[in-house]
């Protein structure tokens, strides 16, 4: 998906929410269990009751790969079963991938190729040559970590490198990337006093917002610091999300949570 189809989409649905596919058998349904496949199936319930809310979904492939072939499975069905049934909704591998140039060429293709999402995370700690293969693909995105919402964020994202902090070092020198249009960058819902800054420099990028809510980050100050003359914002909530609750209503439940993100988006973007 092209990022004027995103935009357009966002518009129309006046909704730049993104909800994140992170499955844990623990905390899905107990009769769902039953499933041949239980993740397959809660994603499914998930999709349907909340497709016309969202923008985007993104499941993190480790919730996947924790159960082995059978996760992979699941996840395959999963990004299957959205881009037959809902085209227009924008798919991240959330995998935080990133390797020398053929390893990572691979993991593209692995991705955006194979599995067919619209953009897949990577971290930037490798460099140019670690990032470039991913950017290579067409009407695809590669999703940067620039600042994240951990506390650990701290430990090396805000150390000075070449006098300045090193989030803003991977911002700016990735711009200067063979492909950088296809860049999106991931900041941390729990970082909204940053967003003033880290807009000085990419003013106009994507930047994709984890830690609302089970985090503690605040949609409205995001907004407030974050939101770009394109929007360029696509915040995401998972558990806040799909763990509204665990009785047959999960799905109904999933979407008033949705529901209240949204209609708060739609407010700011009404203004
Ligand atoms: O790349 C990410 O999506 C990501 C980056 C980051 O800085 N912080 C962060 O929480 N995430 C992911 O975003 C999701 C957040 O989930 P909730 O805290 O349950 O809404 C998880 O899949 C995290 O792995």
């Amino acid at each position: 998906m092209t990022t004027q189809e995103l935009i357009a989409q966002i518009k129309k649905k006046k909704s730049f929410l993104c909800i994140g596919l992170d499955v844990d058998l623990n905390k899905i349904p107990q009769h769902l269990l039953k499933d041949e496949d239980p993740i397959f199936a809660f994603n499914k319930a998930i999709i349907d009751a909340t497709h016309h809310l969202c923008v985007a979904y993104k499941p993190n492939t480790a919730f996947y790969e924790a159960y082995g072939i059978k996760g992979w499975k699941s996840l395959e069905k999963t990004i299957q079963y959205l881009n037959k049934n809902y085209p227009e909704i924008y798919t991240i591998a959330d995998a935080k991938r990133g390797d020398i140039g053929n390893t990572s060429t691979m993991y593209a293709k692995a991705f955006l190729e194979d599995l067919a999402f619209d953009s897949v995370t990577v971290a930037p700690y490798m460099g140019k040559d670690s990032v470039e293969p991913f950017l290579a693909f067409k009407n695809k995105h590669t999703i940067m970590l620039a600042l994240t919402s951990n506390e650990g964020a701290f430990d090396f994202q805000t150390k000075e490198v070449n006098g300045r902090e090193l989030y803003k070092e991977v911002l700016e020198t990735s711009k200067g990337w063979k492909n950088s249009e296809n860049l999106m960058y991931v900041v941390g819902a729990t970082k909204a006093e940053y967003f003033t800054e880290i807009r000085k420099i990419v003013p106009n990028s994507f930047l994709l917002v984890p830690g609302v809510g089970a985090q503690g980050g605040n949609l409205q100050d995001v907004c407030k610091y974050g939101l770009s003359e394109n929007i360029g914002l696509l915040i995401n909530s998972s558990r806040g999300i799909i763990y509204a609750s665990k009785d047959e209503n999960f799905a109904q439940n999933a979407a008033l949570k949705a529901e209240e993100l949204q209609q708060e988006m739609a407010t700011i973007l009404a203004q």
